[in-house]
Protein backbone atom coordinates (compact mmCIF):
# COMPACT_ATOMS: atom_id res chain seq x y z
CA UNK A 1 0.00 0.00 0.00
CA UNK A 2 1.52 3.15 -1.03
CA UNK A 3 1.63 6.19 1.35
CA UNK A 4 -1.24 7.71 -0.57
CA UNK A 5 -3.41 5.07 0.20
CA UNK A 6 -3.13 4.60 3.37
CA UNK A 7 -3.79 8.61 3.91
CA UNK A 8 -7.54 8.27 1.86
CA UNK A 9 -8.03 5.66 3.97
CA UNK A 10 -8.26 7.91 7.11
CA UNK A 11 -9.92 10.17 5.16
CA UNK A 12 -12.73 7.67 3.92
CA UNK A 13 -12.80 7.50 8.10
CA UNK A 14 -13.01 10.58 8.43
CA UNK A 15 -15.45 11.20 6.04
CA UNK A 16 -17.71 8.52 7.14
CA UNK A 17 -17.90 10.46 10.64
CA UNK A 18 -18.80 13.84 9.38
CA UNK A 19 -21.44 12.32 6.94
CA UNK A 20 -22.76 10.91 10.10
CA UNK A 21 -22.77 14.48 12.52
CA UNK A 22 -24.36 15.98 9.41
CA UNK A 23 -27.42 13.95 10.14
CA UNK A 24 -28.10 14.92 13.51
CA UNK A 25 -30.43 17.64 13.99
CA UNK A 26 -30.46 20.89 13.21
CA UNK A 27 -26.79 20.15 11.87
CA UNK A 28 -26.14 21.55 8.44
CA UNK A 29 -23.69 20.03 6.52
CA UNK A 30 -21.42 22.96 4.94
CA UNK A 31 -20.97 23.96 8.53
CA UNK A 32 -19.96 20.40 9.31
CA UNK A 33 -17.47 20.18 6.48
CA UNK A 34 -16.21 23.96 7.66
CA UNK A 35 -15.56 23.03 10.70
CA UNK A 36 -13.73 20.10 9.71
CA UNK A 37 -11.33 21.21 7.98
CA UNK A 38 -10.69 24.50 10.20
CA UNK A 39 -9.69 22.15 12.86
CA UNK A 40 -7.32 20.02 10.61
CA UNK A 41 -5.50 22.82 8.54
CA UNK A 42 -2.34 19.99 7.77
CA UNK A 43 -4.91 17.92 5.67
CA UNK A 44 -2.95 18.36 2.51
CA UNK A 45 -4.99 20.03 -0.84
CA UNK A 46 -5.03 16.56 -2.25
CA UNK A 47 -6.69 15.11 1.13
CA UNK A 48 -8.77 17.80 1.36
CA UNK A 49 -10.15 17.90 -1.90
CA UNK A 50 -10.98 14.34 -2.14
CA UNK A 51 -12.70 14.68 1.66
CA UNK A 52 -14.76 17.57 0.25
CA UNK A 53 -15.95 15.72 -2.66
CA UNK A 54 -16.49 12.36 -1.16
CA UNK A 55 -18.64 14.13 2.18
CA UNK A 56 -20.35 16.92 -0.31
CA UNK A 57 -21.12 14.10 -3.28
CA UNK A 58 -22.30 11.21 -0.80
CA UNK A 59 -24.97 14.05 0.48
CA UNK A 60 -26.04 15.36 -3.12
CA UNK A 61 -26.65 11.78 -4.52
CA UNK A 62 -27.93 10.20 -1.53
CA UNK A 63 -31.44 9.93 -3.12
CA UNK A 64 -30.02 7.96 -5.95
CA UNK A 65 -27.57 6.25 -4.08
CA UNK A 66 -30.38 4.73 -2.47
CA UNK A 67 -32.17 4.23 -5.54
CA UNK A 68 -29.59 1.76 -6.57
CA UNK A 69 -28.82 0.38 -3.60
CA UNK A 70 -32.43 -0.75 -3.14
CA UNK A 71 -32.15 -2.32 -6.22
CA UNK A 72 -29.62 -4.84 -4.98
CA UNK A 73 -29.62 -5.00 -0.75
CA UNK A 74 -32.18 -7.26 0.41
CA UNK A 75 -33.05 -4.63 3.64
CA UNK A 76 -34.16 -1.52 2.12
CA UNK A 77 -31.82 1.30 3.00
CA UNK A 78 -34.61 3.21 5.27
CA UNK A 79 -33.87 0.38 7.59
CA UNK A 80 -30.43 0.10 7.72
CA UNK A 81 -28.05 1.04 10.55
CA UNK A 82 -26.93 4.43 9.80
CA UNK A 83 -23.52 3.73 9.71
CA UNK A 84 -23.66 0.91 7.20
CA UNK A 85 -26.02 2.91 4.92
CA UNK A 86 -23.74 5.74 5.09
CA UNK A 87 -20.35 3.49 4.57
CA UNK A 88 -22.83 2.12 1.49
CA UNK A 89 -23.70 5.54 0.47
CA UNK A 90 -20.39 6.45 0.34
CA UNK A 91 -19.20 3.48 -1.68
CA UNK A 92 -21.50 3.45 -4.48
CA UNK A 93 -20.47 7.47 -4.99
CA UNK A 94 -17.18 6.35 -5.50
CA UNK A 95 -17.93 3.75 -7.66
CA UNK A 96 -20.00 5.64 -10.11
CA UNK A 97 -18.59 8.61 -9.74
CA UNK A 98 -14.76 9.22 -8.51
CA UNK A 99 -12.78 7.76 -11.35
CA UNK A 100 -9.71 7.80 -9.31
CA UNK A 101 -10.70 5.09 -7.11
CA UNK A 102 -10.47 1.68 -7.52
CA UNK A 103 -13.84 -0.01 -7.69
CA UNK A 104 -11.78 -2.87 -5.45
CA UNK A 105 -10.74 -0.26 -2.94
CA UNK A 106 -13.81 1.15 -2.28
CA UNK A 107 -15.28 -1.80 -1.36
CA UNK A 108 -12.35 -2.98 0.66
CA UNK A 109 -12.39 0.58 2.88
CA UNK A 110 -16.25 -0.03 2.74
CA UNK A 111 -15.55 -3.97 4.52
CA UNK A 112 -12.68 -2.46 6.64
CA UNK A 113 -15.10 0.82 7.70
CA UNK A 114 -18.14 -1.77 8.53
CA UNK A 115 -15.39 -3.46 11.19
CA UNK A 116 -14.22 -0.24 12.53
CA UNK A 117 -17.54 0.32 13.39
CA UNK A 118 -18.34 -2.34 15.01
CA UNK A 119 -20.16 -4.29 12.24
CA UNK A 120 -18.01 -6.96 11.59
CA UNK A 121 -20.63 -9.39 11.60
CA UNK A 122 -22.17 -7.21 8.25
CA UNK A 123 -18.84 -7.33 6.41
CA UNK A 124 -20.31 -10.13 4.33
CA UNK A 125 -23.23 -8.30 3.93
CA UNK A 126 -21.72 -5.12 2.98
CA UNK A 127 -19.14 -6.72 0.60
CA UNK A 128 -21.87 -8.90 -1.38
CA UNK A 129 -24.10 -5.53 -1.91
CA UNK A 130 -21.28 -3.12 -3.17
CA UNK A 131 -19.36 -6.54 -5.68
CA UNK A 132 -22.66 -7.08 -7.24
CA UNK A 133 -23.11 -3.46 -8.07
CA UNK A 134 -19.98 -3.65 -9.95
CA UNK A 135 -19.89 -7.34 -11.18
CA UNK A 136 -23.76 -6.80 -12.49
CA UNK A 137 -24.77 -3.22 -13.72
CA UNK A 138 -27.37 -4.57 -15.68
CA UNK A 139 -29.93 -5.70 -13.19
CA UNK A 140 -30.04 -1.84 -12.37
CA UNK A 141 -33.02 -0.36 -13.71
CA UNK A 142 -32.88 3.79 -14.44
CA UNK A 143 -35.86 5.94 -14.59
CA UNK A 144 -36.73 5.88 -18.30
CA UNK A 145 -38.32 8.90 -20.15
CA UNK A 146 -41.25 6.34 -21.57
CA UNK A 147 -42.05 4.62 -18.63
CA UNK A 148 -41.91 6.87 -15.34
CA UNK A 149 -43.62 10.29 -14.86
CA UNK A 150 -40.94 13.15 -15.67
CA UNK A 151 -41.30 13.60 -11.80
CA UNK A 152 -39.74 10.31 -10.87
CA UNK A 153 -36.99 10.21 -13.31
CA UNK A 154 -35.66 13.78 -12.52
CA UNK A 155 -35.75 12.83 -8.66
CA UNK A 156 -33.57 10.07 -9.30
CA UNK A 157 -31.22 11.66 -12.04
CA UNK A 158 -30.89 14.26 -10.24
CA UNK A 159 -30.85 13.11 -6.54
CA UNK A 160 -33.62 15.81 -5.50
CA UNK A 161 -36.75 15.47 -3.43
CA UNK A 162 -40.19 15.04 -5.00
CA UNK A 163 -41.02 17.92 -3.35
CA UNK A 164 -39.06 20.62 -4.63
CA UNK A 165 -39.37 18.37 -8.34
CA UNK A 166 -43.21 18.97 -8.13
CA UNK A 167 -43.02 22.36 -6.84
CA UNK A 168 -40.46 23.85 -10.11
CA UNK A 169 -42.44 21.33 -12.56
CA UNK A 170 -45.80 23.31 -11.71
CA UNK A 171 -43.45 26.76 -11.59
CA UNK A 172 -41.83 26.78 -14.66
CA UNK A 173 -42.50 23.24 -16.51
CA UNK A 174 -40.91 19.88 -16.65
CA UNK A 175 -38.02 21.36 -18.57
CA UNK A 176 -36.51 24.16 -16.49
CA UNK A 177 -37.29 21.93 -13.38
CA UNK A 178 -34.69 19.32 -15.07
CA UNK A 179 -32.02 22.36 -16.03
CA UNK A 180 -32.55 23.63 -12.06
CA UNK A 181 -31.83 20.27 -10.85
CA UNK A 182 -29.07 19.10 -13.08
CA UNK A 183 -27.25 22.75 -12.50
CA UNK A 184 -26.86 21.67 -9.02
CA UNK A 185 -24.90 18.58 -9.42
CA UNK A 186 -22.25 20.68 -12.21
CA UNK A 187 -18.86 21.71 -10.88
CA UNK A 188 -19.31 25.26 -10.34
CA UNK A 189 -16.71 28.07 -10.20
CA UNK A 190 -16.34 30.02 -6.89
CA UNK A 191 -17.15 33.30 -7.27
CA UNK A 192 -15.74 36.70 -6.15
CA UNK A 193 -15.77 40.11 -5.94
CA UNK A 194 -12.20 41.94 -6.61
CA UNK A 195 -11.98 45.10 -4.77
CA UNK A 196 -10.52 48.64 -5.06
CA UNK A 197 -7.35 48.45 -7.74
CA UNK A 198 -7.21 45.52 -8.48
CA UNK A 199 -10.51 45.21 -9.33
CA UNK A 200 -9.36 47.07 -12.92
CA UNK A 201 -6.65 44.49 -13.42
CA UNK A 202 -7.77 42.53 -16.76
CA UNK A 203 -5.47 39.60 -15.50
CA UNK A 204 -6.59 38.59 -12.06
CA UNK A 205 -5.43 34.80 -12.43
CA UNK A 206 -1.74 36.35 -12.36
CA UNK A 207 -2.29 37.13 -8.76
CA UNK A 208 -3.59 33.73 -8.08
CA UNK A 209 -1.29 30.13 -7.11
CA UNK A 210 -0.25 27.90 -10.06
CA UNK A 211 -3.15 25.70 -11.08
CA UNK A 212 -6.00 28.46 -10.34
CA UNK A 213 -7.36 29.67 -12.90
CA UNK A 214 -9.87 33.36 -12.96
CA UNK A 215 -12.69 34.18 -15.91
CA UNK A 216 -13.98 37.66 -15.52
CA UNK A 217 -17.59 37.67 -15.71
CA UNK A 218 -19.42 39.16 -17.96
CA UNK A 219 -22.59 39.51 -15.92
CA UNK A 220 -21.05 42.41 -13.48
CA UNK A 221 -18.43 44.58 -13.46
CA UNK A 222 -15.88 43.41 -11.05
CA UNK A 223 -16.90 40.16 -10.64
CA UNK A 224 -14.62 36.64 -11.58
CA UNK A 225 -14.93 33.09 -11.49
CA UNK A 226 -12.14 31.40 -9.84
CA UNK A 227 -11.02 27.37 -10.40
CA UNK A 228 -8.79 25.32 -8.42
CA UNK A 229 -8.83 28.02 -5.48
CA UNK A 230 -8.73 25.27 -2.68
CA UNK A 231 -8.45 27.02 0.32
CA UNK A 232 -9.75 30.89 -0.70
CA UNK A 233 -9.07 32.33 2.97
CA UNK A 234 -5.12 31.36 2.79
CA UNK A 235 -4.80 33.82 -0.21
CA UNK A 236 -2.92 37.27 0.25
CA UNK A 237 -5.87 38.76 -1.72
CA UNK A 238 -8.50 37.41 0.78
CA UNK A 239 -6.84 38.45 3.91
CA UNK A 240 -5.99 42.36 2.45
CA UNK A 241 -10.18 42.33 1.41
CA UNK A 242 -9.01 42.63 -2.25
CA UNK A 243 -11.36 39.67 -2.40
CA UNK A 244 -14.76 38.88 -1.55
CA UNK A 245 -16.76 35.64 -2.08
CA UNK A 246 -20.25 36.60 -3.42
CA UNK A 247 -22.14 35.49 -6.35
CA UNK A 248 -23.15 37.23 -9.06
CA UNK A 249 -26.49 37.21 -8.26
CA UNK A 250 -26.29 39.19 -5.17
CA UNK A 251 -24.00 42.19 -6.69
CA UNK A 252 -26.54 41.99 -9.62
CA UNK A 253 -29.27 42.75 -6.78
CA UNK A 254 -27.09 45.93 -4.66
CA UNK A 255 -26.16 47.12 -8.15
CA UNK A 256 -30.24 47.24 -8.49
CA UNK A 257 -30.99 49.29 -5.97
CA UNK A 258 -29.44 52.94 -7.07
CA UNK A 259 -27.11 53.35 -4.68
CA UNK A 260 -25.49 56.89 -4.56
CA UNK A 261 -22.63 58.77 -3.02
CA UNK A 262 -23.48 60.39 0.69
CA UNK A 263 -26.63 57.56 0.63
CA UNK A 264 -28.37 56.26 4.38
CA UNK A 265 -28.52 52.39 3.77
CA UNK A 266 -30.11 50.12 5.89
CA UNK A 267 -28.93 46.46 6.10
CA UNK A 268 -31.45 44.83 7.57
CA UNK A 269 -30.30 40.94 8.06
CA UNK A 270 -26.91 41.80 6.55
CA UNK A 271 -24.17 39.06 7.94
CA UNK A 272 -21.50 37.90 6.79
CA UNK A 273 -22.02 41.38 5.00
CA UNK A 274 -21.35 40.93 1.47
CA UNK A 275 -24.33 43.27 0.75
CA UNK A 276 -23.18 45.87 2.85
CA UNK A 277 -19.68 45.89 1.48
CA UNK A 278 -20.64 46.57 -1.67
CA UNK A 279 -22.94 49.13 -1.14
CA UNK A 280 -20.19 51.09 0.74
CA UNK A 281 -17.59 50.40 -2.21
CA UNK A 282 -20.38 51.73 -4.78
CA UNK A 283 -21.33 54.62 -3.27
CA UNK A 284 -17.32 55.16 -2.24
CA UNK A 285 -16.62 54.67 -6.00
CA UNK A 286 -19.49 57.12 -7.05
CA UNK A 287 -17.33 59.94 -5.10
CA UNK A 288 -13.90 60.11 -5.84
CA UNK A 289 -13.20 63.40 -3.80
CA UNK A 290 -14.56 61.81 -1.15
CA UNK A 291 -16.48 64.51 -0.98
CA UNK A 292 -20.35 62.40 0.06
CA UNK A 293 -19.65 59.91 2.79
CA UNK A 294 -22.43 57.79 3.32
CA UNK A 295 -23.31 54.84 6.03
CA UNK A 296 -24.45 51.42 5.90
CA UNK A 297 -26.23 50.29 9.10
CA UNK A 298 -25.19 46.25 9.01
CA UNK A 299 -27.63 44.58 11.35
CA UNK A 300 -28.24 40.75 12.02
CA UNK A 301 -29.90 38.75 14.72
CA UNK A 302 -27.31 37.16 16.90
CA UNK A 303 -24.19 37.79 18.58
CA UNK A 304 -22.24 35.41 16.08
CA UNK A 305 -23.39 36.98 13.07
CA UNK A 306 -22.26 40.46 14.18
CA UNK A 307 -18.85 38.92 14.93
CA UNK A 308 -18.84 37.93 11.26
CA UNK A 309 -19.70 41.39 10.40
CA UNK A 310 -17.48 42.99 12.63
CA UNK A 311 -14.81 40.46 10.96
CA UNK A 312 -15.75 41.68 7.90
CA UNK A 313 -15.55 44.45 8.02
CA UNK A 314 -12.07 44.93 8.86
CA UNK A 315 -10.39 42.42 6.83
CA UNK A 316 -12.34 44.28 3.36
CA UNK A 317 -11.65 48.01 5.48
CA UNK A 318 -14.74 49.77 5.24
CA UNK A 319 -15.30 52.37 7.59
CA UNK A 320 -18.85 53.55 6.53
CA UNK A 321 -20.07 50.33 7.70
CA UNK A 322 -22.02 50.29 11.09
CA UNK A 323 -22.69 46.91 12.51
CA UNK A 324 -24.77 46.25 15.17
CA UNK A 325 -27.28 43.43 16.52
CA UNK A 326 -31.52 44.36 16.16
CA UNK A 327 -33.97 41.97 15.00
CA UNK A 328 -35.47 42.91 11.86
CA UNK A 329 -38.66 41.55 13.56
CA UNK A 330 -38.76 44.66 15.80
CA UNK A 331 -39.34 47.59 14.68
CA UNK A 332 -37.45 51.18 15.79
CA UNK A 333 -39.09 54.26 15.75
CA UNK A 334 -36.58 56.15 14.89
CA UNK A 335 -35.70 54.60 11.44
CA UNK A 336 -39.36 55.75 10.36
CA UNK A 337 -38.20 57.00 6.98
CA UNK A 338 -35.16 57.32 7.86
CA UNK A 339 -32.95 55.93 5.19
CA UNK A 340 -32.27 56.54 1.45
CA UNK A 341 -32.13 52.65 0.98
CA UNK A 342 -33.36 49.21 2.70
CA UNK A 343 -31.89 46.03 2.16
CA UNK A 344 -34.23 43.43 2.97
CA UNK A 345 -32.38 40.05 2.00
CA UNK A 346 -34.00 37.97 3.86
CA UNK A 347 -33.52 34.36 5.88
CA UNK A 348 -35.31 32.24 3.41
CA UNK A 349 -35.36 27.99 2.31
CA UNK A 350 -32.10 28.54 0.48
CA UNK A 351 -32.85 26.61 -2.72
CA UNK A 352 -31.15 28.80 -5.02
CA UNK A 353 -27.81 27.50 -3.17
CA UNK A 354 -28.14 23.83 -3.26
CA UNK A 355 -25.44 23.98 -5.80
CA UNK A 356 -23.42 24.62 -1.92
CA UNK A 357 -25.07 23.54 0.18
CA UNK A 358 -26.44 20.29 -0.78
CA UNK A 359 -28.51 19.05 2.48
CA UNK A 360 -30.64 21.88 2.00
CA UNK A 361 -32.97 19.67 -0.57
CA UNK A 362 -33.31 17.38 2.07
CA UNK A 363 -35.07 19.91 4.80
CA UNK A 364 -37.21 21.73 2.37
CA UNK A 365 -41.03 21.62 3.73
CA UNK A 366 -44.36 23.16 2.74
CA UNK A 367 -44.32 24.17 6.96
CA UNK A 368 -40.94 25.44 7.39
CA UNK A 369 -42.08 27.56 4.07
CA UNK A 370 -45.29 28.78 5.51
CA UNK A 371 -43.18 29.53 8.33
CA UNK A 372 -40.54 31.60 7.00
CA UNK A 373 -43.25 33.62 4.76
CA UNK A 374 -44.80 34.44 7.67
CA UNK A 375 -41.21 35.64 9.41
CA UNK A 376 -40.57 37.50 5.86
CA UNK A 377 -43.61 39.76 5.60
CA UNK A 378 -42.79 40.45 9.18
CA UNK A 379 -39.61 42.02 8.11
CA UNK A 380 -40.84 43.52 4.89
CA UNK A 381 -43.30 45.37 6.63
CA UNK A 382 -40.35 46.80 8.78
CA UNK A 383 -38.47 47.34 5.95
CA UNK A 384 -40.97 49.72 4.22
CA UNK A 385 -41.50 51.78 7.27
CA UNK A 386 -37.86 52.53 7.02
CA UNK A 387 -37.50 53.97 3.70
CA UNK A 388 -37.72 57.86 3.46
CA UNK A 389 -40.57 58.57 0.37
CA UNK A 390 -38.97 58.41 -3.02
CA UNK A 391 -36.33 55.66 -1.44
CA UNK A 392 -36.07 52.70 -2.46
CA UNK A 393 -36.51 49.16 -1.00
CA UNK A 394 -34.57 46.22 -2.21
CA UNK A 395 -35.80 42.44 -1.18
CA UNK A 396 -34.08 39.37 -2.15
CA UNK A 397 -33.65 35.67 -1.18
CA UNK A 398 -31.48 32.90 -2.46
CA UNK A 399 -34.55 31.00 -2.87
CA UNK A 400 -36.60 29.75 -5.95
CA UNK A 401 -40.01 29.40 -4.21
CA UNK A 402 -42.74 31.35 -5.05
CA UNK A 403 -44.41 31.90 -1.86
CA UNK A 404 -41.21 33.15 -0.54
CA UNK A 405 -40.44 35.56 -3.52
CA UNK A 406 -43.42 36.77 -5.99
CA UNK A 407 -46.32 36.18 -3.80
CA UNK A 408 -44.42 38.45 -1.07
CA UNK A 409 -43.69 41.04 -3.30
CA UNK A 410 -47.67 40.83 -4.71
CA UNK A 411 -48.16 41.21 -0.55
CA UNK A 412 -46.28 44.49 -0.32
CA UNK A 413 -47.94 45.94 -3.23
CA UNK A 414 -51.74 45.62 -2.03
CA UNK A 415 -50.51 46.26 1.84
CA UNK A 416 -48.22 49.20 0.71
CA UNK A 417 -48.00 52.45 -1.66
CA UNK A 418 -45.32 50.43 -3.56
CA UNK A 419 -43.79 51.42 -6.97
CA UNK A 420 -42.21 48.02 -8.44
CA UNK A 421 -39.54 49.03 -10.52
CA UNK A 422 -37.83 45.47 -11.66
CA UNK A 423 -38.45 42.27 -9.94
CA UNK A 424 -36.11 38.67 -11.22
CA UNK A 425 -36.58 35.11 -10.41
CA UNK A 426 -32.99 34.25 -11.35
CA UNK A 427 -33.25 30.38 -12.09
CA UNK A 428 -29.57 28.52 -11.80
CA UNK A 429 -28.94 26.49 -14.74
CA UNK A 430 -30.55 29.27 -16.62
CA UNK A 431 -26.78 31.72 -16.19
CA UNK A 432 -23.68 31.62 -14.31
CA UNK A 433 -24.99 32.14 -10.74
CA UNK A 434 -26.94 30.97 -8.02
CA UNK A 435 -30.95 30.90 -7.62
CA UNK A 436 -31.78 34.05 -6.42
CA UNK A 437 -34.32 36.81 -6.43
CA UNK A 438 -34.61 40.45 -5.77
CA UNK A 439 -37.36 42.97 -6.39
CA UNK A 440 -36.88 46.65 -5.95
CA UNK A 441 -39.40 49.31 -4.69
CA UNK A 442 -39.85 53.33 -4.73
CA UNK A 443 -41.65 54.37 -1.72
C1 LIG B 1 -29.49 35.66 3.43
S1 LIG B 1 -28.62 35.91 4.89
C2 LIG B 1 -27.97 37.52 4.63
C3 LIG B 1 -26.79 37.60 3.72
C4 LIG B 1 -26.19 38.99 3.69
N1 LIG B 1 -27.18 39.98 3.33
C5 LIG B 1 -25.03 39.10 2.73
O1 LIG B 1 -25.19 39.50 1.58
O2 LIG B 1 -23.90 38.78 3.16
C6 LIG B 1 -29.91 36.23 6.01
C7 LIG B 1 -29.43 36.75 7.35
O3 LIG B 1 -30.62 37.07 8.09
C8 LIG B 1 -30.30 36.96 9.45
N2 LIG B 1 -31.56 36.96 10.21
C9 LIG B 1 -32.43 35.95 10.44
N3 LIG B 1 -33.46 36.39 11.19
C10 LIG B 1 -33.24 37.71 11.43
C11 LIG B 1 -33.93 38.70 12.16
N4 LIG B 1 -35.08 38.43 12.78
N5 LIG B 1 -33.40 39.93 12.23
C12 LIG B 1 -32.22 40.22 11.59
N6 LIG B 1 -31.53 39.32 10.89
C13 LIG B 1 -32.02 38.07 10.81
C14 LIG B 1 -29.52 35.66 9.52
O4 LIG B 1 -28.73 35.63 10.69
C15 LIG B 1 -28.69 35.75 8.22
O5 LIG B 1 -27.41 36.27 8.52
Amino acid sequence: MTEQDRKKKSVRALALELLLEAQKENRQSHLVLRDALEKRAWLTAQDRAFLVRLFEGTIEYRIQMDYILNQYARIPTGRMRPAIREILRMSVYQIRYMDSVPDSAAVNEAVRLASAKGFGNLRGFVNGILRSIIREPDRLRWPSEQDDNPCFRIQILYSMPEFLVRKWMDAYGPETAEKICRSFLEERPLTVRVRGQAAGEDNFQSRLPQGCTAEKSSLVPDAWYLKGVNHLASLPDFQSGTLYAQDVSSMLAVRAAGIRPGSRVLDMCAAPGGKSILAADLMREADPGGKRAGVVISRDVTGRKLALLRENRERCQVPEMQPCLWDATQFRPEDREAFDVVIADVPCSGYGVIGRKPDIRYHASAEKEASLAELQKKILANAVRCVRPGGTLLFSTCTVNRAENEDNTAWLLEHFPLVKKEERQLLPGSYPGDGFYYAVFRV
